[in-house]
């Protein structure tokens, strides 16, 4: 028997690309906006790694490979999804660790300000990468937190450093980057832009918008696995002019010649100094495997699928009524938000689990948001279609009042 296709996936350039990807059984999943979905060409990749490059190659593989460049190598395949020249990207460490690193550079670089202006709403560790900075400085770092949208208007002659996540990660709201760079350009501020939840879910140009740093995640959209590695851009200009190291993270890989094994640091040149220490070799050859599945496809489609999925999903909700029973605090307009909606519910947390008890996974932010994430390379309108109707059967039948729906776990 043959099921019917449906009529939103069959004119959809990139369905193909759900083929790529191993789909848990039974399972629809909405939450590549946190971890996205394992691709078995990764997994291949991986395991090769394992077999051949460190069972059989061993040591030598860290010329033999190219282990020892992993980070530059995937960085600039990084660079060409987000509109950075060679050269300006590495795939290292965690997206906090980055954040440090270019939270200082930023601050050096514009050392006779110290301010650093973000919003409250801006993911935690980027407002705590600033706090202990903050901590550690004194006078020479003041975090400024304002509104997502009095952002624009807040920016001044002392402000040093804008921090700004493009898209937030519970309402999903996109901030509009090209003005917040453009006003911070005029004020002689440097801008430092989390792409955790843009890369690989949206188009994204650092040059165009002349982004001076810029950090983000590998295991959301990019697909590449638990605790992948995170990515750094830095802006040429910055990287050209090397008055003193820019950050304070002085690692052996970042210096300038790790195995002359000296004494003092000195800075590596170009985007090498944001290294620190040895890279996670196994963790990086899944990032450059998962990167591929994006070689034959445009961030330009891969946006419009994104757009394309969280219309329809709000359709659906529109249509079993579930609008008014849990409102979307998401952008209604779609050009406003990134590849994720999010509603409220005083129960979403039991919504939640009442939904993966369903088959359907997504996840809940607090206080009380329950949030879809959407990848535009394996998701697909039927999923839309069918994951709704499982949640207006929820809504309607109250399941999430099951005692076995309210218990809390550890990662939510
Ligand atoms: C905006 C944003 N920044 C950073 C992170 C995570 O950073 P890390 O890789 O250090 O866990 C996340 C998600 O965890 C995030 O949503
Ligand atoms: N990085 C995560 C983790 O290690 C465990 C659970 C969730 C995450 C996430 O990525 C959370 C994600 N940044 C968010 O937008 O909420």
């Amino acid at each position: 028997m043959t099921t019917a296709v449906h009529p939103l996936d069959k004119e959809d350039p990139l369905a193909h690309k759900r083929a790529a990807f191993h789909i848990p059984a039974n399972t629809i999943y909405f939450d590549g906006n946190s971890l996205g979905l394992m691709a078995p060409s990764v997994h291949e990749r991986v395991n090769q790694a394992l077999r051949h490059e460190w069972g059989d190659d061993v040591i030598t593989s860290w010329n033999k490979h190219g282990w020892i460049d992993l980070p530059l190598t995937v960085g600039d395949k990084i660079g060409r999804l987000i509109g950075a020249p060679e050269g300006q990207t590495i795939c290292c460490d965690s997206t906090s660790i980055n954040l440090f690193k270019v939270l200082c550079a930023a601050l050096q670089i514009n050392s006779d300000r110290s301010e650093i202006l973000s919003t409250t709403d801006n993911f935690p560790t980027d407002l705590y990468m600033v706090q202990g900075i903050e901590q550690w400085l004194g006078e020479r770092c003041k975090l400024r937190l304002v509104s997502e949208d009095s952002l624009l208007n807040e920016i001044n002659e002392n402000t040093a450093v804008v921090l700004v996540t493009e898209v937030n990660f519970r309402t999903g709201r996109r901030l509009p980057m090209a003005h917040i760079s453009q006003r911070a350009k005029q004020c002689g501020a440097l801008t430092v832009v989390d792409l955790a939840h843009s890369a690989g879910a949206l188009p994204v140009d650092v040059v165009a918008n002349e982004i001076d740093f810029a950090v983000g995640c590998t295991y959301k959209y990019f697909n590449a696995g638990p605790g992948a590695p995170a990515f750094l851009y830095a802006a040429e200009r910055h990287l050209k002019q090397q008055r003193q190291p820019l950050h304070p993270l002085y690692g052996w890989l970042g210096h300038a010649a790790p195995f002359a094994f000296e004494v003092n640091y000195a800075p590596a040149d170009g985007i090498r100094q944001f290294l620190t220490g040895t890279p996670p070799v196994l963790s990086l050859v899944a990032v450059d495997a998962a990167l591929d599945l994006f070689a034959d496809v445009t961030m330009s489609d891969i946006r419009t699928k994104s757009i394309g999925l969280s219309s329809y999903w709000l359709e659906c909700m529109d249509k079993h009524g579930l609008l008014d029973v849990m409102p979307c605090i998401s952008p209604v307009v779609a050009d406003e938000r990134g590849s994720q909606l999010a509603f409220q519910h005083a129960e979403a947390y039991a919504i939640c689990q009442a939904l993966i008890a369903e088959g359907v996974i997504a996840d809940f932010r607090a206080p009380e948001y329950l949030r879809i994430g959407f990848a535009p390379l394996y998701n697909s309108y039927a999923e839309v279609e069918s994951a709704v109707s499982r949640l207006a059967v929820i809504m309607q039948e109250k399941r999430y009042l099951n005692a076995e729906f309210q218990q809390r776990s550890k990662v939510t």
